[in-house]
């Protein structure tokens, strides 16, 4: 069966290694020893290495928001897989919709890093999405088929399984509610059809599909009652760590 996942992402909006420690700190005491669910934070880019520092230990693991598209060489300015690698990261954040648009990654981008992300045997957060509510199922088909496709292009199918798939339609992400729990339901049995239908039914069947956009602990219980969603993908509102707490709570009560 697919292990429950939960990831968080501080995006840029706790960047004091201060504050980072002291939440971190909090999050290890209330959540750390849990072993029946994966928790993953990817905290801010300027604070990942203290961060790595308080989570060493616990059953909570790191990820990276962002890497270069290769593991060395002359990319300015970017994270390197082989740093997240020395400081104990395990998961890296992909194709995230803010990357898109503000930063424009392309799908080519993403390929190149979901494809050195598990070729250096870490685990990818791919981000897929819709731009806009979509009602046609068709149509989000056509779109999921296109960024999973496009991502995973050329990578060995025998590392496909690793890949984590983080649904966040980009008109819900920042926002005051999360998407319809009918609405997630259905983009992610999409999913799940689109990956069995590219890489075969038990493939598919092994590869945990997350949601993520203003999830909170109101939305958490109608989102995650649905057996193609595996997982949260926490924003906003679980940067305050009793929320985060709650929330897994009720992932766990749910799925564990
Ligand atoms: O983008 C997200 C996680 O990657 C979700 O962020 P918000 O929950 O703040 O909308």
């Amino acid at each position: 069966m697919r292990k429950p996942i939960v990831g968080i992402s501080y995006k840029t909006y706790i960047n004091s290694i201060q504050e980072t420690f002291k939440m971190l700190d909090q999050i290890v005491r209330l959540t750390g020893t849990e072993k029946k669910i994966e928790q993953v934070i990817f905290p801010s880019i300027g604070t990942l290495y203290p961060a790595a520092q308080v989570l060493k230990g616990s059953n909570i693991a790191l990820g990276a928001q962002n890497i270069s598209p290769e593991k060395n060489g002359p990319f300015t300015g970017e994270l390197s897989i082989e740093s997240v690698k020395e400081i104990g990261g395990r998961y890296v954040e992909i194709g995230h919709a803010e990357r898109k648009t503000i930063f424009k990654e392309s799908q080519e981008m993403i390929n190149k890093k979901t494809r050195l992300t598990l070729e250096e045997g870490l685990f990818p957060f791919l981000c897929i999405g819709e731009e806009e509510q979509e009602n046609n199922e068709d149509l989000l088909y056509n779109t999921f088929n296109f960024q999973i496709l496009s991502a995973l292009n050329g990578i060995h199918i025998e590392l496909i399984k690793n890949v984590i798939i983080a649904y966040e339609p980009f008109w819900a992400i920042g926002k005051s509610f999360a998407a319809d729990p009918e609405y997630i339901h259905k983009s992610h049995d999409i999913i799940r059809n689109v990956l069995a239908d590219l890489y075969g039914k038990e493939i598919s069947k092994q590869i945990r599909i997350i949601y993520g956009g203003s999830v909170s602990k109101v939305s958490t219980p109608f989102i995650i009652n649905n057996n193609n969603v595996d997982g949260l993908f926490i924003g906003r509102f679980g940067h305050n760590p009793k929320n985060y707490n709650e929330i897994l709570r009720i992932v766990m009560s749910i799925k564990c």
